[in-house]
């Protein structure tokens, strides 16, 4: 099945990005139980009378994002984001099951690979800084562009997870140049993260009706909002 996965996945990515090294040398995957201290997420329920009915809801709590669709004028190339996805290898392990998986995960089945997205640069919206500013952030330390706040064009503000988690995520445009290219961008700390570049052929290739995509909803909007008001 995850060959087929593989397979699949590859097909729908531009080659440039098949092609490309794998990201890194993962070794060793195991699941625990969510800690109490957890900072990330904080799962809870919510209760509530509806036309006199008593109804419980279960909720994840997780922090806002933002968003770029980013393109650079100079080459003509749409920017993206390539990294391993701990959920998104999750999710293809366990498919719809709540069970959680015991012991060291075969790596060899379940090749972290398949849990390599491509993405719009992204991250969370800080609770100190404006979107914008978290924005342009994430441009220089993902992809490696200098970019002052006002060249950020908002496109969207939206809500994902409705069902369970519902962050508010706001999606910009940007134009870069080559000019404003200061670093080879990767993310910082312990980030690992490969920056692409798709030309709009290759982009409008990975949106084609039917496809597959690794990244989340985000780099189908950001993709089809640029390749529909932009290209
Ligand atoms: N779940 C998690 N558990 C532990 N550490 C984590 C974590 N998510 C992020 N981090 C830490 O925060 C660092 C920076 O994350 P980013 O700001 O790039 O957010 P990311 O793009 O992962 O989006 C993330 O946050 C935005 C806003 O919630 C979501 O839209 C997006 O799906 C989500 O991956 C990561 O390298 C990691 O150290």
């Amino acid at each position: 099945m995850f060959k087929y996965l593989i397979a699949r996945a590859s097909r729908h990515l531009s080659t440039n990005v098949c092609q490309s090294a794998p990201l890194s040398d993962i070794t060793k995957v195991w699941f625990t139980p969510l800690p109490k201290d957890a900072k990330w997420v904080a799962p809870l329920q919510m209760h509530y009378i509806e036309n006199g009915m008593k109804k419980d809801r279960d909720i994840v709590k997780i922090f806002n994002g933002v968003m770029v669709v980013l393109f650079n004028v100079s080459r003509q190339k749409l920017i993206y984001v390539r990294q391993f996805r701990p959920a998104v290898y999750h999710g293809l392990i366990t498919g719809n099951s709540f069970e959680m998986p015991k012991g060291c995960i075969d790596l060899v089945k379940y090749p972290p690979e398949i849990a390599v997205t491509l993405e719009p640069c992204a991250g969370v919206a800080e609770l100190n800084k404006s979107p914008q500013e978290s924005a342009r952030d994430e441009i220089l330390e993902e992809c490696g562009y200098d970019v002052p706040t006002e060249s950020l064009q908002l496109i969207y503000q939206y809500r994902s997870g409705v069902g369970a988690s519902s962050a508010a995520q706001t999606l910009f445009y940007c134009e870069v140049c080559d000019e404003q290219k200061v670093n080879a961008g990767g993310g910082v700390h312990d980030e690992v993260i490969e920056v692409v570049d798709l030309s709009i052929e290759e982009a409008k290739e990975y949106v084609k009706t039917g496809a597959t995509v690794s990244g989340g909803p985000s780099t189908l909007l950001a993709t089809l909002w640029f390749l529909s008001n932009k290209a």
